[in-house]
Formats: C-alpha cells, sequence, structure tokens
C-alpha cells in the first residue's frame, strides 16, 4: 500500500548533538503505529519535524506523495497533517464548544473554498445560518465523545488538565487530518478519563483512509492500539514491526524495556 506519510533521512541536529539521526519511515493508511523510545530518544522531536514545528537539518517528509519538509506548520496541517493542538493555540476565552466550532468551521470552510463557485445574496446568508447550525450541531456531537458536553459553555482556559487534553483530541478530530499525531494523549490523565480517549483514538483507525502515529510511553496502551511499532534510540530508529516482535526483540529489551524496567523499579 502507497505509504500517506513518509519521512526520508530525516535530520535534525542541536549543536553537536543529533536528536533524529537519519530517520526513514512510511506509514499506510489504515495502520496506527506507536512510536516509542526511552526518554529523550527524539520522539517529540521526529513530531516536530513532520508537523513543521521544527525545520530539519536534512532529509524529506513526504505527504500523499508531495515533499511538504520545506513548508511551515500552518500549511502542513492544511495539507492534511493532524499534530493535538496546545491550550495555547486555542482560544482560552471562548468557550469549549466555540474553540471546536471553530475547527470544525476552519475545515468545512476550506473544503468549501476548494470547490464552491460564487453564490449570491439572500441565499448566501441563509447558508451561512444552516452552516453554523450545522457546525454547531457537529462540535457538541464531538464534546459528546470525549464526555465534554457539560462543559461545552465553560471558557476553554478554565478546564482542569485531563479535559484540556480532550478538547485538545476533540479538536484534532473536528479538523479531520489525513494524518494524525498524538503525542501521549493520556498523560497527566485520570484513571477513568483514559479509557474515553483511548476509544476514540480505537474509533479513528476504523477510518482505512488514515494514518495514526502514537508517541506512547505505556505499553498497555500500545500492545492494545498499535498494528507496528517503530523504537527511536539515541535518535536513530532501531526496530521496526509488528508489536509482539518488536517487543520482544533484544535491541528493545536492551535500549527500551530495560530502560523502562530501571525506572519502573526507582
Ligand atoms: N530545541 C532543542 N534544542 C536543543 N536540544 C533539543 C531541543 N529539542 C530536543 N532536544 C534534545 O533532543 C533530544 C530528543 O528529545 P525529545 O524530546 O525528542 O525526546 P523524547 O523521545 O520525546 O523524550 P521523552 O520521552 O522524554 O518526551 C533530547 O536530548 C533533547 O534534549
Amino acid at each position: 500500500m502507497a505509504a500517506l506519510l513518509e519521512t526520508r533521512d530525516l535530520t535534525i541536529r542541536f549543536g553537536g548533538h543529533v536528536a533524529v539521526d537519519s530517520v526513514s519511515c512510511a506509514f499506510a493508511a489504515g495502520t496506527l503505529t506507536a512510536i516509542v523510545g526511552p526518554n529523550g530518544a527524539g520522539k517529540t522531536t521526529y513530531f516536530n519535524l513532520v508537523s513543521g514545528q521544527l525545520r530539519a537539518s536534512s532529509g524529506s517528509v513526504w505527504l500523499d506523495g508531495e515533499d511538504i519538509g520545506t513548508l511551515p506548520a500552518p500549511l502542513r496541517t492544511r495539507k492534511g497533517l493532524g499534530r493535538a493542538f496546545q491550550l495555547t493555540q486555542l482560544f482560552p476565552t471562548l468557550s469549549v464548544l466555540e474553540n471546536v466550532r471553530l475547527a470544525v468551521q476552519a475545515r468545512a470552510q476550506g473544503r468549501h473554498e476548494a470547490s464552491a463557485g460564487r453564490v449570491s445574496g439572500v441565499f448566501d446568508l441563509a447558508r451561512v445560518w444552516l452552516d453554523r447550525r450545522t457546525w454547531i450541531d457537529e462540535a457538541m456531537g464531538l464534546l459528546e465523545q470525549v464526555r465534554l458536553a457539560d462543559r461545552a459553555d465553560a471558557p476553554a482556559a478554565s478546564l482542569p488538565h485531563g479535559d484540556q487534553r480532550k478538547l485538545e483530541v476533540a479538536l484534532l478530530i473536528a479538523l479531520d487530518p489525513k494524518v494524525y499525531l498524538f503525542d501521549e494523549p493520556t498523560a497527566g490523565m485520570s484513571v477513568d478519563e483514559v479509557p474515553v480517549v483511548l476509544d476514540l483514538i480505537r474509533s479513528l483507525k476504523s477510518r482505512r483512509d488514515r494514518a495514526i502515529l502514537l508517541v506512547e510511553h505505556k505499553m498497555d496502551v500500545v500492545r492494545e492500539l498499535a498494528d507496528r511499532i517503530v523504537v527511536l534510540h539515541q535518535g536513530q530508529l532501531v526496530a521496526d514491526g509488528e508489536p509482539a516482535a518488536v517487543i520482544a526483540s533484544p535491541v528493545v529489551q536492551q535500549a527500551y524495556l530495560g530502560v523502562v524496567a530501571e525506572e519502573e523499579a526507582a
């Protein structure tokens, strides 16, 4: 199957330190790939290079057959690369519902611009009103999915941490990207909130035309969700394959699981 996302020899150096070192990897539609590795392995930096938050020292990033490696982050988002928002990128004083509605609207209007001709006058106004209703309904539906419907009217900035993370996921889904980049989506959540987000990611997996990349430390989550595991260690891709085989491989036992075991024992 053709790759939806691919990185070729992707590399970034910070001074003398190579944080991501010539990583070549392709991600097909309909797959969920977990990216794992010990602290400092380069996972978040890899995501930053893919999404455009960082510019690579060398190498390239391909989305749906197009080299997007030199585009700024917002353009990559428009082309279908979805990275979870941080609260700083939201409108903190607007309500939770308004934030999601704006994301739904941005997506819908992006598509509309791509396909529409001119329409005029009263018809335009009626369409704006009808569209607004549709966007609000869709936004509300997403808030129900992440169990935030009862917080719809609260200012986004007033949400506790776990709810903010759920809002980030709702916003990402609202944009309906081709490629989802989830960086520890359940970090800092309470035990009862984690299944809500995992269920959502699981439901995204059923979209066979999307690719999901997930950076995750919790191996039980990885085992349950991933079709494939890619292991980074000291910036390099050191293992890549089906979960059971990768987890059992000596390189992973040493490079990653050994480290985790030591950290958990500490
Ligand atoms: N902007 C930066 N300037 C200098 N060094 C950086 C920068 N960003 C990341 N690094 C370094 O790159 C390496 C990889 O960091 P990164 O955050 O990608 O690791 P990670 O695998 O995501 O770790 P963790 O699991 O702890 O989140 C680290 O040594 C880090 O200190």
